[in-house]
Order: structure tokens, then C-alpha cells, then sequence
């Protein structure tokens, strides 16, 4: 059932791409609000302070005055007004800062017209919502936004599932504070790829980001290379040793694999998030740090906690803002544009042209089960690279040197010995791809083409990833 808008609310569409944006209009204006356009920033910047529009829907990508810009121009006044960026496909480096920055969603391109809608009426929803809390405690805000123009080498954390999506905001309203942050997921998920985007983003990004892998620590080691230590604290302690909480300062600390410490040191970190303080060992000078603290897990905390392995007190300490990373599997929809990272990464690293899959194989590599995944996707995709001699991959490449898994297609089989259901898919991604291209790319003919709807169409854009 929908809503329709009470009183003409007011959106301003600030879109570079003519087409984009007038269709964006008509759908809108088709929902009863009232469309201000703006071609490029100063545009919008120009049509929020005449219009007051309620919601605005921002491109980042726009000449001029982008739309990371507006939204640091706009600094305070976004608490008032719900901004939903709209970036380009998959990344999350430009969604993280946006959400950082204030904005209060983002879609990626392409996106569906219902989708918008259903985005705005609950930053409208909320809008609403703020205006009343405000009016009740009358209270003023600050900003603390500052531009920061330091792009550079960021690890591009790739996914554009709505659970991946969900990851990036969390990052980016994480990133806005200095709490500490547990980040839990299996093994290869990235955790410490969330980790770096999460110091990246913060206040502190040009301070250091320091990673300590706990379980790989020996036992002995643990509270030297934590704290550091001071000449002649143990044998082989021939000189002062400063350690990561101090290398820390000014950054960020990455505590990977919490729940491998042992009890001393637990102990000593929870004097650390506790007082923000520390001894070296065999030192007696206390030291203050200033480190943003996280920590990431692939195990659940809380049954160690149950089981006396951890600390209560600590495990609420490090989990005051929770970042969960789903596996792969639950996230089939990631698995293309991280293949295609992963081989364009490839071909870097290894100076190979032009490496691709074959449609078999990427139904294969989508149907996986990946318990070791986004890290076993990468290490499958390097092998079958390589054992591919560079020719487009083919399924028994994925196996170079794990044994067949008898419950994947190896191939699409015109003689139907695939599964029915990837077989049907295959058909049916390749009509939808065949009528694509005839069609010139246009989806309202190609979807009258195919006799299905325009919505049907772009589910089955997404679900096969046939975006141009
Ligand atoms: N969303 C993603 N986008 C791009 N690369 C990713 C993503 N997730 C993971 N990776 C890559 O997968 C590999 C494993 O990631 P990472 O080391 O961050 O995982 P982890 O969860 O910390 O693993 P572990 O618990 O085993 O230490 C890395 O090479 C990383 O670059």
C-alpha cells in the first residue's frame, strides 16, 4: 500500500546526467511531491538555501562541486535536512565518507524508481521525527565536520548486497565517533579490510593505523609487544622497546582475533579502555594513550565469556559499537564485482592482460559455498588465473587444487546434466542479456521485449549482474 505525500513536500534532485534526472523527476512528481532540479553542486547548494527543500537526493559524481562537497558545505545543516547520496556501482569508499559526512543514505547506480521512493519517504519519516525531538529539548547543534581531501591508498571494500551496504554505514557513523568498535565475522570476510576503511574515515586518518594479530603472539610476548618494554625487563630485553599502544598514538589500534588473549593481558587492556593507561613491562613510568581501540573476532564472545576464557567487563568495553560482517555465502550478490576486483588486482600484481571468467564459471563461483570466504575466493581465483594461461577461466580452473565438489555445475550443459534450477538461470540471464543489446540498452523496450515488467527487469539485472 503507499502513502502518498501530505502537504507537496519538497525534494531537490541534484543529478549531472540529464536523462537520470528527469526521470527521477517524473517519478517523483508522479508520487505528489514537488522536484527542484540542480545540474551540479553549486546548483544545489544554490536551491537549498532558496527552496528549503524537506529531502534532497545527491549525485556524488557531479562536475564542479561534487557532491562529498555539498555535503561538507552543508555541514550542520544536515541534521535538518535527509540527504540520500547516490553513488557509483559497488564501491564503498564514497558511500563510507557520505555517511560519514551526514548523509542519511545512499543507493548505488543503477537503482530502481521504487527503491527511491522507499528511501525518501523514511528520511521524510525521520525528518519529521528529528523536528519533533528538536522542538522538545530546543537544542543546538555543532558542526565538527572538516573536509578531508586525503585520497589516496584506501583498501576499496567491494559489495553492494544490502548486508554489505549496511556494513558501509555502519563504518561511516563508527568512523563520526571514538568509540571503540568490535568487528565480528568469519574468517575472510574482512574484518581487517573494515578495520583500515573505519580508520581511514576517522579523524585520525593520517595518524597511524596499527594492526596486532593476538592469536599469532606467543604467549611470553604478548604484553611486551602490547606495551612494550624496558631494557632488561626479561633476557634478550637489551634495550627499551616501545610498544603498538605507543605506536598507536594518534591513530588507531587493531586488536585482531580479541578473543585469543590471554587473561593477564586482558586485564591490562581493560585498564587501558578503562584509564587509558599502561606500564612497559619492568617499567614503572605510567603512560596515557590515546589510540581508538578495535578489535575483530571470528569467534562469539559472549560463549567465551560464559565459558571464563573472557572477560565480561572487557567484552563490553570493546563491544560498545558492533560492525557484523555476513559470509560470503549469505551474499552471493557480492561475488561478481569481487571476482572482477580481484582479477583486475591480479592482473596488477602480476602484469597479466585482460584476465576474465567464462559465464560457467561464474555461475560456479556463485553457487560456491566459500567457508573460507572472500579470502578462499581470492586464492581459488589467483590459481585458475594462473592455470588458465591466460584464456577466459573455465569452472576446472577453480579446481586447480582442491578436490571437485560434486554439488556444483561444472559447466552449462547443453544436455541438461546441470541442475535444472542454474541451468534455467543461465538460459534466462543470457535472453535478458541477448535483449539488452538489441535493445540498445534501453530497459523499458527491452522489457516489453521480453514480456516482463520494468521492475521484473531490473531484479533480474541485479540478481545476474548485467549492469552496462
Ligand atoms: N569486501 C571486500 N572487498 C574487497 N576485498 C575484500 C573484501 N573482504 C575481504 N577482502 C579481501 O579478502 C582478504 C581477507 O580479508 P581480511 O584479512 O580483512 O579478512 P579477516 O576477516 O580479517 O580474516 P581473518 O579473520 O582470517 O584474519 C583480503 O585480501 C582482503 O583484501
Amino acid at each position: 500500500m503507499t502513502t502518498r505525500p501530505t502537504e507537496a513536500e519538497t525534494i531537490l534532485v541534484a543529478e549531472d546526467d540529464r536523462a537520470i534526472r528527469f526521470s527521477l523527476a517524473c517519478s517523483l512528481k508522479a508520487e505528489g511531491y514537488r522536484v527542484i532540479e540542480a545540474g551540479d553542486g553549486d546548483e544545489a547548494l544554490a536551491g537549498i538555501d532558496r527552496e528549503r527543500p524537506d529531502a534532497v537526493l545527491l549525485d556524488l559524481k557531479m562536475p564542479g562541486r561534487d557532491g562529498l562537497a555539498v555535503l561538507a558545505e552543508l555541514g550542520p545543516a544536515l541534521a535538518d535536512l535527509p540527504v540520500v547520496v547516490i553513488t557509483a556501482y559497488g564501491g564503498s569508499a564514497a558511500a563510507i565518507e557520505a555517511m560519514r559526512r551526514g548523509a542519511y543514505d545512499y543507493l548505488s547506480k543503477p537503482f530502481d524508481l521504487d527503491e527511491v521512493q522507499l528511501t525518501l519517504k523514511r528520511a521524510l519519516r525521520q525528518r519529521a521525527l528529528a523536528c519533533e525531538v528538536r522542538a522538545l529539548r530546543a537544542k543546538s547543534e555543532e558542526s565538527n565536520e572538516e573536509a578531508d581531501d586525503s585520497a589516496d591508498a584506501e583498501p576499496e571494500l567491494i559489495g553492494r548486497s544490502a548486508v554489505m551496504r549496511e556494513v558501509f554505514k555502519a563504518i561511516g557513523l563508527a568512523a563520526a565517533t571514538d568509540a571503540a568498535v568490535l568487528i565480528v565475522g568469519e574468517s575472510g570476510t574482512g574484518k581487517e579490510l573494515v578495520a583500515a576503511a573505519l580508520h581511514h574515515h576517522s579523524d585520525r586518518s593520517s595518524g597511524p593505523f596499527i594492526r596486532v594479530n593476538c592469536g599469532a603472539l606467543p604467549e611470553g610476548l604478548v604484553e611486551s609487544e602490547l606495551f612494550g618494554h624496558e631494557r632488561g625487563a626479561f633476557s634478550g630485553a637489551d634495550r627499551q622497546k616501545p610498544g603498538r599502544f605507543e605506536r598507536a598514538a594518534g591513530g588507531t589500534i587493531l586488536l585482531d582475533e580479541v578473543g585469543e588473549l590471554p587473561l593477564a593481558a586482558q586485564a591490562k587492556i581493560l585498564r587501558v579502555l578503562q584509564q587509558r593507561e599502561f606500564e612497559r613491562v619492568g617499567g614503572t613510568e605510567i603512560l596515557r594513550t590515546d589510540a581508538r581501540i578495535v578489535s575483530a573476532t571470528h569467534r562469539d564472545l559472549s560463549k567465551e565469556v560464559a565459558a571464563g576464557r573472557f572477560r565480561e567487563d572487557l567484552y563490553y568495553r570493546l563491544n560498545v559499537a558492533r560492525i557484523v560482517i555476513p559470509p560470503l555465502r549469505d551474499r552471493p550478490d557480492d561475488i561478481p564485482l569481487l571476482a572482477e576486483a580481484i582479477l583486475r588486482r591480479a592482473e596488477r600484481r602480476h602484469g597479466w592482460t585482460e584476465l576474465s571468467l567464462s559465464p560457467e564459471a561464474l555461475i560456479a563461483i556463485r553457487e560456491r559455498p566459500w567457508p573460507g570466504n572472500v579470502r578462499q575466493l581470492e586464492n581459488a581465483l589467483s590459481r585458475a588465473a594462473i592455470a588458465a594461461r591466460g584464456r577466459p577461466i573455465l569452472p576446472e580452473h577453480l579446481d586447480a587444487d582442491e578436490p571437485l565438489d560434486p554439488a556444483v555445475p561444472a559447466a552449462v550443459d547443453p544436455a541438461g546434466l546441470l541442475p535444472l534450477r542454474a541451468l534455467l538461470a543461465e538460459v534466462e540471464r543470457q535472453a535478458i542479456r541477448r535483449a539488452l543489446v538489441a535493445c540498445g540498452g534501453n530497459r523499458t523496450k527491452t522489457a516489453e521485449r521480453l514480456g516482463i515488467s520494468r521492475r521484473q527487469l531490473f531484479d533480474k539485472i541485479r540478481e545476474y549482474d548485467l549492469h552496462p
